[in-house]
């Protein structure tokens, strides 16, 4: 595992934020696992969340269960593994996957499309893992009923088809014994975003088919470097993240399209976001978009010499470094990388709505096509718009586009017959609501983040209300033509989706920040028109 610095300002930023922490012991210190590290204020919460400094060792008693439990699974024809989980509780078995080319079915998402999507694959072949630290997560609750009531449904023993990942003395413990689930209890003193070698990671991941003996044992090689004063890639790490924002470069451009490991940037973008954007301050990752060359980023390449920093190393070493980093990061921050004081919010917002008779969805300020937009808007139509947020991005800050949509539903564009590789790619580009992000990117020199909710909602959304307020915030939500009950709930999804976008948009309408929201009353045209619209002066 090595952490290279490729460029001169980074270099120095590093060296010092380095020598100061060393002087500290910091490296000792955190290795050892001391919880005071990060002040008195953040002692109590890091007395139970520096576990994930142990897991590499102590995860391996895991791996007896696991091979079990995947043995079990092929014996049965259970091929196709689903995850239900947000967050923490999925990002990191999503990479794993992803890196050893397994397939796994994340479900991240209350978007009723691409849930019945995942219903209606192999239902006789599925099998559900319902990962959840708290075990009171709403979408992962809703998931877990739906599958409850899949499986009765086609006359399966839902205990033979679903297993429990969770903290001990959860509500998701008691129904899984309640229920005969099969349940593997994860180490508690780890918090969700750092639990990549926990259960959490390992689990589903392992079901799937990957090696997680081999992930682990690549996060042990680099465990004893961690200690170190010199030659400590989790150390270098965290001196340049911190000492950079410290320097105002504090939007970090993850690049990884040359590396062996396939979306650790999204599972990044969690970390790193939700453990340093907070009181005002924070480090705001930017994935899947080129570097504007602005003078506020540090591009961080995973093994590519394409960034300022270039980090190379196996995934269960990445994991591990990014965690150890992190903590260095808030430590340099003087922020506390444990906690998530705003992602409560939203979720306060969306079970008050969910409370009404009606989600107040108020009237649209104006329609273009097939796109409806709500919130307060000088433009007249989409153009228009799109030219009224870009300027209204202030010096230092970014624009978010965040989706309530169907990740998967670009893949049913229709493709010209006959279409080589390069035009079904095209094809799928333009259909594809993430690609708003690259067209609006072409048009600022500001950064332009994407996220799909109500996944992001559990990552970079801490950052949107707790980090430094110079957002400017893009919500895309659309018409739901065929919802999807969740038994015993007073709730569909599609409600309960349009209750997380407009709960999340009250969150930030707040802090007074420039907010809106397009809803789609068609998807696929709507879509189009969001692009087309995008290039049009
Ligand atoms: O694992 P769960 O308890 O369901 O939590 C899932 C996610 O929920 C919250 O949004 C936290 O901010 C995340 O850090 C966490 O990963």
């Amino acid at each position: 595992m090595e952490v290279t610095y490729r460029e001169e300002g980074v270099a120095s930023a590093a060296s010092s934020a380095a020598g100061r922490l060393v002087a500290d012991g910091v490296p000792a210190r955190l290795a050892g696992g001391d919880p005071t590290l990060w002040g008195e204020d953040a002692e109590a919460e890091a007395a139970v969340r520096l576990g994930w400094l142990t897991l590499p060792r102590s995860s391996r008693e895991l791996l007896p269960v696991l091979g079990g439990l995947a043995e079990r699974a092929r014996a049965a024809g259970l091929t196709n593994v689903v995850l239900a989980g947000m967050g923490g509780s999925s990002l990191a078995a999503e990479v794993i996957c992803a890196t050893a080319d397994v397939p796994l079915t994340v479900l991240d998402t209350t978007d009723p499309g691409q849930v019945r999507r995942a219903l209606a694959d192999r239902p006789h072949e599925t099998i559900v893992v319902v990962a959840g630290k708290s075990g009171s997560t709403v979408e992962t609750d809703g998931l877990l009923r739906i599958y409850e009531g899949l499986f009765a449904g086609a006359g399966i023993d839902p205990a033979t088809r679903i297993v429990i990942v969770t903290d001990p003395g959860s509500p998701l413990e008691k129904r899984a014994i309640d229920a005969g689930y099969e349940l593997v209890l994860a180490q508690p003193d780890v918090g969700g975003r750092y639990s990549a070698l926990s259960a959490y990671g390992l689990v589903p991941s392992a079901l799937a088919g990957a090696d997680v003996g081999r992930l682990l044992d690549e996060a042990a090689d680099v465990l004893p470097l961690l200690s170190r004063d010199s030659g400590n890639p989790g150390l270098d790490l965290g001196a340049a993240l911190g000492g950079a924002a410290l320097a105002g470069r504090d939007k970090l451009v993850l690049e990884d399209q040359l590396s062996a490991t396939n979306g650790l940037p999204d599972w990044i973008e969690q970390l790193v976001a939700e453990s340093t954007g907070k009181q005002g301050r924070g480090i705001l990752p930017v994935v899947g978009a080129d570097p504007n060359e602005t003078g506020d980023e540090l591009v961080v390449a995973i093994e590519t010499d394409l960034g300022d920093v270039r980090v190379d190393g196996p995934l269960g070493a990445q994991f591990l470094v990014w965690e150890y980093a992190t903590a260095v990061a808030g430590l340099l921050l003087d922020i506390d990388p444990f906690d998530q004081p705003n992602v409560a919010e939203s979720k306060e917002n969306t079970a008050a709505l969910l409370a009404l008779p009606d989600l107040p969805t108020g009237a649209p300020a104006f329609v273009d096509g097939p796109v409806e937009v709500y919130g307060s808007a000088t433009a007249k139509d989409l153009p228009g718009l799109f030219a009224e947020l870009l300027h209204a991005i202030p010096a230092g800050g970014y624009l978010s586009i965040m989706a309530y949509l169907d990740r998967l539903a670009a893949f049913d564009a229709p493709v010209p017959e006959g279409a080589d590789f390069e035009q079904m790619t095209d094809a799928w580009m333009m259909a594809d609501p993430a690609t708003l992000r690259a067209l609006l990117a072409l048009r600022t020199d500001r950064p332009v983040t994407f996220g799909w909710g109500p996944r992001f909602l559990h990552s970079t959304g801490q950052y949107h209300k707790g980090g430094p307020q110079n957002g400017v915030f893009l919500q895309i939500t659309g018409v739901v033509d065929e919802d999807v009950a969740v038994p015993d709930r007073p709730y569909t999804l599609g409600r309960l989706q349009l209750a997380q976008a407009l709960g999340d948009l009250g969150a930030l309408e707040t802090r007074g920040r420039p907010a809106v929201r397009l809803h789609l009353t068609d998807r696929a045209a709507g879509v189009a028109r969001l692009l087309a619209a995008a290039q049009e002066a």
